[in-house]
């Protein structure tokens, strides 16, 4: 689809829109023709899509000039981490130096964006890469690797096509022709052209399955840990419908939550699958306080009894949802002048008890968050923790490979913090948001967090993630953050780049850092090598050489042993 491009011989010329909800957006007269028959065809399905096509006269806008498209190139440096994964598949014992604790008996999974190629045809952005898993089997004091590529439908259908055949984060297939296309654009609305490729995160829901995720529903994929097995879609049996949800639900042994955005009535809805089942219900509903559509959910938090609706003004587009070609944002926009918002629900009666205007934000990752109370035991406020990059959006831009790729080392990584949010829930109508710790005792890099998860939810002390050692391009530290003392301890290897530190708690341990971090490093002569830091003192006890650098990965799950 072109890019919007309008003449500026005018003052004034007709343009036609079209109405998506609340939402309105330009379209080209090609455009109009493909809505006005999706609208046709819709119409005697039952299907309410809150489509309405008008013209309007209108000022002159400037043109928007879309990032291009790029073939694929190699790496500057030798890093594997921005690199395609070498093989389908690999398995095999590592060697070890140091000691893996004998306590440490379980497998680490770790999922990510590992090929980003199809034939000569380099993907645009991290996000879009097929999915590959990576297994970390711990037993005995020796570890066993494997990797696997998710054999999603759309990177079979790649495969076998040689071409991207479903729409990925960035990247959109190419037509054939223009019919193919009306085609494709119908197919939107149904979901049926949306990526199935399960790239972000892997969860183990309490009932032992294992589920691969990305932000498309349609993209959750069970899988065998040991073999590493695509076993088949998770077919969510309620009749919810929509097409997307956060990235990251909150998993524990007795839930699994997610947030569903709704694109045509700006909201969320707030649902929970119990163990055993694949039915999602509903515990409630949230409607945006800005717009023009929700604002982007890849992660949201959890305290003991509230679920934290965060409304971020980087808000999903309906209309780069139907582009061809990406736009700065993707599939998003960012509206500051829509503000930000943090809602609060009650879990057990879906009920919202705070609503609050806070300063604007930009956010992947909430780390955790917990309430504050008085000494009558009230809740007086909800802490939310994430990792905020000061409301700036070039982070998603940093983030394309061809920026990852080409560190020439200037110092380009935007920077970050830990985002402190303070919901009052006295009826107030604003919340605060601020630094928990100086960022610059961990670089000013923040992202890829976790948390021993017995203290989700609870107030908590300490934070893994990834912080940066300027100059550079992208987090390549571990940091552990004290957020009581507001310190932070750091890992760092000239040229390396560490993947998300992943917590395992010792068995039978009392304190919230005793245990053991694992992260997996590419580091700058393009090998490769599993990591393990103590959790406490945060210095390296282990670490097991791979065959070869793999790819960056962004979310892991432990599997105990059986
Ligand atoms: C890897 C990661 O963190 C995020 C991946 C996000 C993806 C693949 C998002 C895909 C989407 C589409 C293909 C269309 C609908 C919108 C959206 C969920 C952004
Ligand atoms: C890798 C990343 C951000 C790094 C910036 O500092 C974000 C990943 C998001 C998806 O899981
Ligand atoms: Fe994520």
């Amino acid at each position: 689809m072109a890019s919007l491009a309008f003449s500026a011989s005018k003052s004034y010329s007709f343009l036609t829109k079209i109405r998506i909800g609340d939402g309105s957006y330009d379209c080209s007269k090609d455009e109009k023709s493909i809505f006005e028959k999706i609208k046709y065809s819709t119409r005697n399905k039952n299907k309410n899509l809150g489509l309405t096509i008008m013209t309007v006269a209108t000022r002159p806008q400037p043109t928007v000039v879309s990032p291009s498209p790029e073939k694929f190139v190699g790496n500057d440096s030798k890093l594997a981490a921005w690199s395609s994964v070498r093989q389908e598949r690999w398995q095999g014992e590592l060697s070890v130096q140091g000691e893996i604790p004998l306590w440490l008996n379980g497998t680490y999974l770790r999922n990510g964006p590992g090929l980003w190629h199809i034939g000569d045809y380099g993907f645009r952005h991290l996000f879009d890469g097929y999915a590959t898993l990576v297994r970390l089997h711990f037993e005995n004091g020796r570890v066993m690797m494997g990797h696997r590529q998710i054999e999603s439908e759309a990177y079979k259908a790649a495969k076998k096509n040689k071409k991207i055949c479903y729409r990925e984060f960035s990247e959109v297939p190419k037509p054939d022709n223009f019919l193919s296309y009306i085609g494709d654009l119908a197919n939107l609305f149904s979901g049926a052209s949306l990526t199935d490729n399960a790239n972000t995160g892997v969860v183990k829901l309490a009932d032992g399955r294992v589920v691969c995720l990305t932000e498309t529903i349609k993209g959750s994929i069970v899988i065998d840990p040991n073999t590493l097995d695509t076993i088949g879609k998770f077919e969510y049996s309620d009749s919810l419908g929509g097409l997307i949800h956060s990235a990251h639900p909150i998993v524990t042994d007795t839930e699994f939550l997610t947030l569903l955005p709704d694109l045509i009535y700006p909201g969320y809805l707030v649902v929970r699958m119990e163990p055993g089942t694949n039915e999602r219900k509903i515990i409630g509903r949230v409607g945006c306080r800005g717009g023009p559509s929700p604002g982007w959910v890849h992660s949201f938090p959890v305290t003991e009894h509230y679920v934290v609706v965060p409304e971020m003004p980087l808000r999903y587009c309906a209309q780069n949802l139907l582009k061809a070609e990406p736009t700065p944002l993707y599939k998003f926009e960012w509206h500051p002048e829509s503000k930000g918002f943090v809602h609060v629900m009650c879990k057990a009666s879906g009920k919202i008890v705070a609503s609050v205007e806070v300063p604007l934000f930009v956010t992947f990752h909430f780390i955790n968050a917990y309430e504050e109370k008085d000494e009558d035991g009230r809740v007086t406020a909800i802490i939310a923790d994430c990792c905020e990059h000061n409301a700036d959006t070039t982070i998603l831009e940093k983030l394309r490979l061809r920026n990852l790729r080409s560190f020439s080392g200037e110092d380009v990584l935007p920077n970050a913090r830990v985002g402190r949010f303070r919901i009052p829930m006295d009826g107030s109508p604003y919340g605060k948001l601020e630094a928990a710790l100086e960022p610059d005792e961990h670089g000013r890099g923040m992202d890829m967090c976790s948390i021993n998860p017995a203290y989700l939810g609870k107030k908590y002390r300490y934070a893994y993630a990834c912080g940066a050692q300027r100059p550079c391009n992208f987090p390549n530290t571990l940091t552990k953050v004290d957020l009581f003392e507001k310190k932070a301890k750091n890992w760092y290897d000239e040229g390396s780049v560490p993947s998300e530190p992943f917590f395992v708690s010792r068995p039978g341990a009392t304190e919230e850092d005793d245990g053991v971090v694992i992260s997996m490093v590419s580091d700058k002569n393009g090998e490769g090598y599993a990591l393990l830091l103590d959790g406490s003192t945060f210095e390296e006890i282990a670490r097991a050489k791979f065959p070869y650098g793999l790819p960056y990965g962004l979310h892991g799950c432990w599997v105990p042993k059986a």
